[in-house]
């Protein structure tokens, strides 16, 4: 007890995530490093899709009216779904916020800050209304981030809609991105607002990145398009692990049967948690990962295959009885561990952000299948930049799945690309240790902060050292 008290700041600042896991999870995960270091959190959610505050006992939870929770058919986090979100939680969050904000001057517990989702176009506003300084915590990478800030250049020197034969040309100076790798979405309403408001009155912009990793792009990037301080303090789920930062049950399947296969001979295969496939595509998948002939862990979640909730009804006979023990196959896996495991030799991914840091961490080479949204732009990173990956470039076909799986599995390809991962996965363990880039980076985000609410004076009263 003494020794809670002893490490309180007295202050608060409230975290609002988009309700998707890909956005929830680093937005917990940020919540748990700054609550170790002292300050008090308060989540504010949609009930659509919202964590169980039980699992969170560090968290205070306030949840706001939304239309996607009484919606009978499940969200597919498109733009357009999030476009719906913003007009209809604006008026329950603003008024949620304000009785925080009342709460908190009555407990002489002063807020410092929202940070929220960029995508969250009103929060910007609603924050300043209520006098409050706002930070965004942006959930994908540095690239995509700098690419999204430059949308509004891109859009007056005409490049949208985006036009096939201008696909090789690369995208203003942000390396190494040409037109093919922007999403036909790029140039959404949500997105071009995202951006004028981080612009218009955001008082610094989190990422979940590292400065070996991508601190290069920042540099030849800053003094064009990143007037607002920004802070490279990932990777978050790294910073604070917690068993508890999971948003959905987990299968125990996958590593009991992990544990009986040899080291680096698996691939796992997850597309994350929004991707949708068709069932042709479901079908060359698998029968790419059979001819493959390499062990593999797929996690189907349900409704990868557009609209069905049950993917294992449409594996064909044959297929079963010829990856039989060669294949395990669930609908979802604890992630981080299963990238941990000794027997993990590569990840077919999406490219969700989130998913390409936690392979990079486990040193796990990757096979990169991107959808929407910045996967496209990740892919391109890994493959042709980090070197840590192989991108399957043509429509899902099951000779070239075998060919790339193989290439990554077997060859000696594959090894160079498990050796250059392996270099940044020790990078991404030493960047959070003491005098190191994201350390010191969280440690100037807390001084940000505290700098908000005065809360210096209440640091040096406790006699606290930070962090
Ligand atoms: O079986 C599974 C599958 C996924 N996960 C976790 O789910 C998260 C998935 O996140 P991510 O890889 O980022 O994918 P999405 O859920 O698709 O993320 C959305 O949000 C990301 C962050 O903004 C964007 O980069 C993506 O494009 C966007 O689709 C990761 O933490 C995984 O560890 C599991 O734990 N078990």
């Amino acid at each position: 007890m003494e020794k809670q008290q002893k490490s309180k700041l007295c202050c608060r600042v409230v975290l609002f995530p988009q309700p998707y896991t890909g956005h929830i999870t680093p937005m917990l995960n940020l919540g748990n490093a700054l609550h170790s270091k002292g300050f008090s959190i308060t989540v504010i959610h949609t009930h659509f899709n919202s964590p169980n505050p039980v699992e969170f006992p560090n968290f205070n939870f306030h949840f706001i009216e939304d239309v996607l929770s009484k919606a009978k058919t499940p969200s597919s986090g498109s733009l357009d779904t999030i476009t719906i979100l913003n007009k209809s939680c604006l008026e329950s969050f603003r008024n949620c916020l304000s009785q925080i904000l009342e709460h908190a001057s009555k407990d002489r517990e002063p807020v410092a800050c929202l940070i929220s989702d960029p995508l969250w176009e009103f929060a910007g506003v609603v924050a300043d209304q209520l006098n409050l300084p706002r930070l965004a915590l942006r959930t994908g990478g540095l690239l995509a981030s700098i690419l999204y800030e430059s949308l509004p250049l891109l859009q007056e020197k005409g490049y949208f809609p985006l036009q096939d034969t201008r696909k090789e040309e690369p995208v203003l100076e942000v390396p190494p991105l040409k037109v093919k790798d922007l999403p036909p979405e790029i140039h959404h309403d949500v997105l071009l607002g995202m951006v004028k408001e981080t612009k218009r009155n955001c008082q610094g912009i989190i990422c979940n990145t590292f400065k070996e990793l991508e601190g290069s792009i920042l540099d030849r990037v800053r003094g064009n398009f990143l007037a607002t301080p920004i802070f490279l303090t990932g990777p978050l789920h790294k910073i604070s692990p917690t068993s508890t930062s999971s948003i959905v049950t987990q299968e125990q399947s996958s590593i009991t049967w992990l544990n009986k296969q040899a080291p680096n001979s698996v691939l796992y295969v997850s597309f994350g948690t929004l991707a949708a496939i068709s069932k042709e595509q479901f079908l060359e998948v698998a029968w790419g990962l059979a001819k493959s002939q390499q062990p593999f862990l797929w996690a189907t979640r349900p409704r990868l295959i557009n609209g069905s909730e049950k993917n294992e009804e449409l594996f064909p006979k044959e297929f079963i009885e010829i990856v039989n023990q060669r294949g395990h196959i669930v609908s979802w896996v604890p992630q981080q561990q299963v990238l941990a495991h000794p027997a993990i030799g590569g990840f077919w991914t999406h490219c969700g952000w989130n998913s390409t840091i936690e392979s990079i961490c486990e040193g796990v080479p990757m096979i990169c299948l991107p959808f929407f949204g910045d996967q496209k732009m990740n892919a391109r990173h890994i493959s042709d930049v980090l070197k840590v990956g192989l991108q399957l470039e043509k429509q899902l076909e099951r000779q070239e799945i075998e060919s790339v799986i193989r290439r990554l599995m077997v060859e000696k390809e594959g090894q160079e690309m498990r050796e250059r991962v392996n270099a940044l996965k020790e990078k991404a363990k030493c960047c959070l240790m003491k005098g190191e880039s994201s350390y010191e980076s969280l440690d100037q985000l807390i001084s940000h902060i505290l700098s908000f609410c005065g809360a210096e004076m209440v640091r040096s009263r406790n006699n606290q050292t930070i962090p």
